[in-house]
């Protein structure tokens, strides 16, 4: 109908917009490392010189006061992206690295035990720039440099970001800052509390969330002009299309370049079904009978709209069932709370639209039940959604359920042309014969 129509496409903007709140529901998920088991690409701008890579962090030599922060955080060995990047960024001379993996492979902590080495702590003024996209990543960084530079209080953390209003022509004793492209640029040039001159590390993090920000991207350059030639500069990115990849060469020349390529996911350890109904209250009904056998493991219920995640939430709940709901009008930090309960496992149920949940990664789900199928805005099937939903990567490659609801052609449809897009045939499920149900548990 226009009406749900309507509102999935205020939901699907408001967020596809919102890659930064993504991004911080990510940091705020990963309390620890993302396994990963693909490899490492280093591109070295000197082909010539030899690779270096460590397994330890006392072979990168730090300061006794970084490398016990190091260790208090709970860090014992580099995670892959740090073996390689860590060497490059703390080299003599410095060199200029690109660096792309995505959220939860440990680059926030490189860049800053980086910049935390830099340091000359005797010197008092801004010596380590790192720019973030948004107020509270920026925040979510400055916590990190904090907490990694507990044991050495000589190095002092100033932030710049809005509501931190600062005289004219004050000079900064702090050595690092970390700020949003706007307040920086104002510190640097209008205000003139840093003097650009004098910086010689420059971070560029969430590259990617940050061309995404209108403004974002030119003020950035801005900066970077305002540099010596000789500052190190380094760019960090979740993802590399060619949007991104164009900026980073605008304002790292010389790169080194680090890739972590994502797993890709597949659907061959998972058993698909579909479920016939005709109606979203018999689809309701159909749940039910199947909600015993699903709940064994941990499920995501994808809804195509708030309104019937919401709806759906309330149903379950009625029927005396423990479900979470992850909906489009709750802020970051509810989101966030959400899903580190579903994560913790304190609810085993997740009701959710597509929009809410995309690009978050909770991997210990084994079911999912596509509510409503993903379709385009044309309404044709969205196979990539699909895929994303219920696919696995070759690490978490148990074994796994989905189940499709269909109550219309036009479901029939979208599931035919999911069905002939990844060449898998999708079985019937009849949700009355409970012999079948205790079959796709099992
Ligand atoms: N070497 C390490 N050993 C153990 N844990 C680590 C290590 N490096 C980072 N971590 C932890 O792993 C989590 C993810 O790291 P970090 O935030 O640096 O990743 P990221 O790639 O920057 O991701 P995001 O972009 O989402 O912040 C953090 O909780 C961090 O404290």
């Amino acid at each position: 109908t226009q009406n749900s129509t309507s509102e999935s496409f205020t939901c699907h903007s408001c967020l596809l917009e919102d890659k930064a709140a993504q991004s911080l529901l990510n940091k705020m998920i990963h309390t620890s490392l993302v396994n990963t088991t693909n490899q490492v690409e280093v591109l070295q701008r000197d082909p010539n010189s030899p690779l270096y890579s460590v397994k330890t962090f006392e072979e990168l030599r730090l300061k006794d006061k970084l490398l016990k922060g190091v260790y208090d955080m709970g860090f014992n060995r580099p995670s892959k992206i740090q073996e390689n990047a860590l060497p490059m960024m703390l080299a003599e001379p410095p060199q200029n690295l690109i660096a792309q993996s995505q959220s939860g492979t440990g680059k926030t902590a490189a860049f800053v035990l980086a910049m935390l080495s830099h340091v000359d702590p005797t010197n008092k003024w801004a010596q380590c720039l790192c720019i973030a996209p948004t107020y509270e990543l920026a925040l979510q960084t400055g916590k990190v440099i904090e907490q990694m530079g507990k044991f050495y209080p000589e190095v002092k953390l100033a932030y710049a970001i809005r509501g931190n209003k600062l005289d004219r022509g004050a000079k900064l004793q702090e050595q690092i800052v970390i700020g949003t492209p706007g307040t920086v640029l104002d510190w640097c040039s209008k205000l003139k509390i840093i003097n650009p001159k004098k910086i010689s590390v420059f971070v560029l993090d969430e590259a990617d969330v940050m061309i995404a920000t209108q403004g974002h991207q030119d003020q950035s350059i801005r900066i970077q002009r305002m540099l010596p030639k000789e500052c190190q500069m380094l760019l960090f990115s979740a993802t590399f299309e060619d949007s991104v990849w164009k900026f980073a060469e605008r304002v790292v020349p010389d790169p080194n370049i680090i890739k972590l390529k994502r797993e890709e996911e597949t659907l061959d350890t998972i058993k698909q079904y579909y479920v016939l109904c005709s109606d979203k209250e018999e689809k309701f009904t159909a749940l039910c009978n199947i909600y015993g056998a699903i709940t064994i493991a941990q499920a995501m219920i994808f809804c195509h709209t708030r309104r019937t995640a919401g709806w759906l939430a309330a149903e379950l709940t009625k029927e005396g069932h423990v479900v979470a709901l992850l909906s489009g009008e709750m802020t970051v930090e509810q989101r966030a709370t959400i899903i580190e309960r579903f994560r913790e496992g304190k609810e085993k149920v997740l009701v959710t639209t597509n929009v809410c949940s995309r690009g978050i990664d909770v991997e210990q789900v084994s079911v999912v039940i596509n509510f409503d199928l993903p379709m385009d805005k044309d309404g044709n099937a969205d196979n990539e959604t699909y895929l994303h939903r219920i696919g696995r990567t070759g690490r978490f490659g148990k074994r796994g359920l989905a189940v499709n609801m269909i109550d219309s052609k036009h479901s029939m449809n979208i599931l035919n042309q999911i069905e002939e897009h990844f060449n898998k045939k999708i079985n019937k499920l009849d949700t009355d014969d409970l012999d079948e149900i205790e079959k796709i548990s099992n």
